[in-house]
C-alpha cells in the first residue's frame, strides 16, 4: 500500500528550476542533469563553465542535490558552495548558477507539507555541538568586563579589546581568522557594516568548518583592525555585542582580538599575534607551523575573480608574512580555490643593500647641510654618526623656526665649531639661508642627501609611529609636500661637495631590529 502511494506522488510530482523569468528546467526524478552556460539555460555569461552544476532530484523525498563541477563559483540563498561537495536542498532554496548572479528557485510541486515550511530555513543552522569544559589557566586581566558566555578585556587604554569565551583553553595549533570579509559579511550588502546587525555568515558552513578545526586540536582565533570605532563607546558597544553574537552563532570557544587604535596592535604590526603568544594561550606554546591565519586583505588586483574590485589592502597576508604563518584567502580556505595572482609593498624591509656611511671627519669649523623627506633618517644618521664627533645639531623641530636656525648655525661657527642643518631641507629657497651663513663665515658647507626611496621612509615614519610614542605621526600629505617641493642640490647653489647618504641599518635592540624587519605598512 505505502509502496503505490510513493509511486503515485513520483508519477504526479514534478521538480524543476524555476528562473527569474519564470523559464523553467525540468529536473527529471533520479537522472543526472549537468547545467551551466548551454542552450538549456540560455545563460551567455563568458565567466560560467559550461558544466558547472550537477543536479540531481529526488521527488520521493523533496530533495535536490546539487554539486558544483566547475570553476566559478555558484551559491545556494546567497552563500557560495564548494566545489566537488554535494549540497542536499529542498523546495524553496535558491540557486545561484555564479554567485550572485544566474538565480533559480527549486520547485516541487506540489511541495510536502513539510517542505512549504523549509523555504525560509537558511542553510547555515546552529549546528549542535556538545564541546568539552577544559579548565581554564592563570590569567592576568588588566580591565575586565563579563558578557555572555566570556569576557572582554581592555589593554593600552582600549588600543585592543579581547573577547574570551568561557570555554576557551590554551593550544598549541592556531587557526586564526579575520572578521570582515573573511568569517562575515555585509546582510546589507553594502562595503561597511549599517550596523551591529547587518552581517550574515560569509560561507554557510562556516560553523561546521571551524567545528572540524576546533575538534582537530586547533584554538579558534579571530584578529580584526576596527579603528573606526576608537574612542566612540557607543559603536565600541555595538560591536561587542556584534562579536558576541558571531560567536554565538558559530557555537565554538573562539578568542577575538580587536585592535582599535593605529598602534602595534593594528594589522600588519604583530601586536595581536604577540598578546596571544605571551599572556593569552594559557602558557602553552604555539607551533607556528602547525598554525595558519585565513584574512581577504591580500593585495590581490582588480579582477581577481569576475567583477571583483581589488582588495582594499594586504594587511591580513603581511600580517601571517610577518608572524611566520601559513596564509590563505578566505576562498582559498573556505571554498578551496586556487591562489590567484596578488602584489607586494613595493618596499622589503628585509632586502636593504649592504652600505656604508660616508666619512665626515672633516675640519672645523665647517657645514653639513641635509636634505632629506621626513622619516628618510636625516636625525638617526645625525645621532650616531655625527653627535658623537662634536657636531652641533642645528634642528628646526627643536628650535621652532628657520629663523632660530640660522642664529645658532651663526653662534656655532663663531665657536668655530662644525655643524649639522637637520631639516628636510627640500628646495633652494631653504638651503639658501644657510649656504649664505657658510659663505659670509668663509667655512665649507657639504650637502648630505639622504638617498631613501619614499616607500623606504614611509616604512620609517610607521617604526618611528610604532615605537616612539612622543613623536607626532607624519601624514601621507606632508610626504608628498615633500615630493613635490623637492629640488635636486646643485654644486652652483653654493655647496663645495654634493654627498649621497645611503641607509646603513643599525639597531639598539634585538627587538627593534626585527620590528623593523616586518611589513608595517597596509598597502
Ligand atoms: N639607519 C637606521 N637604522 C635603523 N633605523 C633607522 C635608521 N634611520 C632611521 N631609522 C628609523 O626610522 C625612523 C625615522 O628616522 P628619523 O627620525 O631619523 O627620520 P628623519 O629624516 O629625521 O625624519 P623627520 O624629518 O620627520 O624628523 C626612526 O624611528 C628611526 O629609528
Amino acid at each position: 500500500m505505502i509502496h503505490l502511494n510513493r509511486l503515485s506522488i513520483m508519477i504526479t510530482r514534478r521538480c524543476y528550476l524555476r528562473g527569474t523569468a519564470n523559464e523553467k528546467i525540468e529536473l527529471v526524478h533520479n537522472e543526472l542533469k549537468i547545467l551551466g552556460r548551454d542552450p538549456e539555460t540560455k545563460i551567455q555569461d563568458p565567466f560560467l563553465s559550461k558544466k558547472q552544476l550537477e543536479c540531481l532530484a529526488n521527488v520521493e523525498i523533496g530533495e535536490v542535490s546539487v554539486k558544483p563541477i566547475g570553476q566559478t563559483v555558484s551559491g545556494i540563498d546567497g552563500y557560495a558552495i564548494v566545489k566537488d561537495k554535494v549540497y542536499k536542498i529542498g523546495h524553496g532554496h535558491k540557486i545561484e548558477f555564479r554567485l550572485g548572479f544566474h538565480q533559480y528557485d527549486v520547485i516541487f510541486e506540489p511541495p510536502l507539507d513539510d517542505e512549504k515550511e523549509d523555504v525560509a530555513e537558511p542553510l547555515t543552522k546552529k549546528p549542535k555541538i556538545d564541546f568539552p569544559i577544559f579548565s581554564k589557566g592563570k590569567m592576568k586581566y588588566d580591565k575586565m568586563t563579563f558578557s555572555d558566555n566570556g569576557t572582554w578585556e581592555d589593554i593600552d587604554h582600549k588600543e585592543l579589546i579581547i573577547y574570551t569565551h568561557e570555554n576557551i583553553d590554551g593550544r598549541s595549533k592556531i587557526a586564526a581568522f579575520d572578521i570582515d570579509g573573511t568569517i562575515i559579511k555585509t546582510k546589507s550588502g553594502a562595503r561597511f557594516p549599517k550596523d551591529g546587525d547587518d552581517w550574515v555568515l560569509n560561507y554557510s558552513d562556516i560553523p561546521q568548518q571551524l567545528k572540524a578545526l576546533y575538534e582537530d586540536g586547533y584554538k579558534i582565533v579571530f584578529f580584526t583592525n576596527q579603528s573606526a570605532i576608537f574612542n566612540d563607546s557607543f559603536k565600541t558597544k555595538d560591536f561587542k555585542r556584534k562579536v558576541e553574537n558571531i560567536v554565538k552563532k558559530i557555537s565554538l570557544p573562539i578568542q577575538v582580538y580587536a585592535a582599535l587604535a593605529k598602534t602595534i596592535y593594528r594589522k600588519p604590526a604583530p601586536g595581536m599575534w604577540n598578546v596571544l603568544k605571551t599572556k593569552k594561550n594559557d602558557g602553552t606554546e604555539i607551533d607556528v607551523n602547525e598554525s595558519f591565519y585565513v584574512g581577504d586583505a591580500a593585495g590581490r588586483e582588480k579582477n581577481w575573480a569576475p567583477k571583483r574590485n581589488k582588495d582594499h589592502s594586504k594587511a591580513d597576508r603581511l600580517f601571517a608574512l610577518n608572524i611566520g604563518l601559513k596564509f590563505y584567502t578566505p576562498e582559498e580556505y573556505f571554498l578551496k580555490a586556487k591562489p590567484v595572482p596578488y602584489s607586494m609593498p613595493e618596499f622589503d624591509p628585509c632586502d636593504l643593500a649592504p652600505a656604508s656611511y660616508p666619512d665626515v671627519n672633516f675640519k672645523a669649523p665647517s657645514v653639513i647641510l641635509m636634505v632629506g623627506g621626513p622619516g628618510s633618517g636625516k636625525s638617526y644618521f645625525c645621532r650616531t654618526l655625527l653627535l658623537p664627533k662634536g657636531y652641533i645639531h642645528i634642528n628646526r623641530d627643536t628650535l621652532g623656526s628657520w629663523q632660530k636656525c640660522v642664529k645658532m648655525l651663526e653662534d656655532s661657527l663663531d665657536k668655530k665649531k662644525n655643524c649639522v642643518v637637520d631639516n628636510t631641507n627640500p628646495d633652494r629657497e631653504a638651503r639658501a639661508r644657510f649656504i649664505e651663513v657658510a659663505k659670509r663665515f668663509k667655512v665649507m658647507c657639504r650637502c648630505f642627501v639622504m638617498s631613501t626611496e619614499y616607500q623606504h621612509m614611509k616604512h620609517n615614519n610607521k617604526f618611528r609611529e610604532l615605537t616612539d610614542k612622543s613623536h607626532v605621526p607624519v601624514s601621507e600629505i606632508i610626504i608628498n609636500s615633500y615630493k613635490n617641493k623637492f629640488e635636486e642640490p646643485q654644486i652652483s647653489e653654493g655647496f663645495q661637495e654634493i654627498i649621497k647618504v645611503p641607509f646603513v641599518p643599525v639597531f639598539d635592540k634585538e627587538d627593534d631590529e626585527k620590528l623593523y624587519k616586518m611589513f608595517l605598512l597596509e598597502k
